[in-house]
């Protein structure tokens, strides 16, 4: 285990609601010096947890590419390693959260100052639930930019200097607003990638896919209630199961709880037809049909409440 600090074991749920165009809406601030590890971690957050990821500064970088008439200014502040002006990067987040329809969002590399931060909770009335924190040491985080290779124009020395120096005097301050308000949760971010998505994986479990209840209703059929984090995550273990599967319905229901849940039935889909067959597009087109759905389990009521984690699979054996 990694150092995990001022970490309460469950996620407390903000005391204030925070709602975005009409949607209540989980902001998780992801922190820490440039190469900690931020993005590969939030990736791995986005396919276990169902958040949706943003990244100031590839919604900066986007912003360049664009032509916008920020993007001069936005791209020589990168380059000297300093902090664009909030109302530019609030400006895109915010956008960004109302387009997009999922309710739970990582932001990633923000709020970088004071003043980042003032500015969103002024604008946004947004507080975030916690603040994941990757600690690392300058030496390593030098080591992976310099390794990272993705054609940055501030991954050179020069600019990667400037940017541990603005981290230092302008991001840490902010790292101990949080810490002070109790909601900083730190990850040892030197470790190999897999042990530190084990921590986080701790620190996100109370947002783990809950597979409300799965079982088979005929032989090639599963009937499933999930809850978070989405369908498409639990459509790909089930992918990685089956090998192929379909879904045959969907629904969206809403848990006593309140919690949002879908309802979903999927099918194992035929192997595909071999190649001189799919050749003969009605004879393919007739063998890919999925069959009608015989049989659908019915649910009782109290199986609607048996919690079955989906990230372990306990179920899979129940899937015959
Ligand atoms: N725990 C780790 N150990 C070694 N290399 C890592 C680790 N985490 C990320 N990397 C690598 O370091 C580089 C920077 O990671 P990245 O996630 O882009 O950092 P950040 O978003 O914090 O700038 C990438 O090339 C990435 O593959
Ligand atoms: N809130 C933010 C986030 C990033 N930026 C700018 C300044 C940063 O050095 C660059 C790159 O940020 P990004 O988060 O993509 O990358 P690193 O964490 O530095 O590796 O973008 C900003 O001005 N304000």
């Amino acid at each position: 285990m990694g150092t995990v600090v001022d970490a309460p074991a469950v996620v407390a749920e903000e005391a204030t609601e925070n709602t975005l165009g009409g949607k209540k809406v989980t902001v998780v601030f992801v922190l820490g010096g440039p190469g900690s590890g931020k993005g590969t971690q939030c990736a791995n957050i986005v396919e276990h947890f169902g958040f949706t990821h943003l990244s100031a500064g590839d919604l900066l970088r986007a912003e360049i590419k664009s032509g916008s008439e920020n993007g001069t200014m936005i791209e020589n502040m990168i380059k000297e390693g300093k902090i664009v002006p909030s109302e530019v990067t609030i400006k895109l987040l915010q956008d960004a959260m109302i387009k997009n329809e999922n309710d739970k969002f990582l932001i990633d590399g923000f709020p970088r100052n004071e003043e980042n931060r003032a500015a969103f909770e002024n604008v946004t009335k947004i507080s975030p639930a916690f603040v994941l924190f990757f600690e690392c040491s300058e030496e390593e985080m030098e080591r992976r930019l310099l390794g990272r290779n993705q054609g940055r124009v501030d991954d050179n020395i020069e600019t990667i200097k400037k940017r541990f120096k603005t981290f230092v005097e302008s991001s840490l301050p902010v790292i101990e607003y949080y810490s002070s308000k109790g909601k900083v949760k730190k990850i040892d971010a030197a470790k190999p990638i897999p042990e530190v998505f084990e921590d986080v994986k701790t620190i996100f479990s109370p947002y783990a896919p809950k597979l409300l209840f799965g079982a088979p209703s005929s032989g090639d059929h599963i009937h499933i209630i999930y809850a978070y984090p989405s369908r498409s995550s639990l459509f790909s273990k089930l992918v990685g199961m089956w090998g192929r599967c379909e879904p045959v319905s969907k629904h969206s229901i809403r848990h006593a709880s309140s919690e949002h849940t879908g309802h979903w039935s999927c099918r194992r889909a035929p192997a595909r037809p071999p190649r001189a067959r799919r050749l003969n597009t009605r004879s393919a087109h007739a063998h890919r049909r999925p069959e009608k759905m015989t049989a659908v389990h019915t649910l009782r009521p109290q199986e609607l409440f048996l919690p079955v984690e989906a990230s372990s699979w306990a179920v899979r054996s129940r899937i015959g």
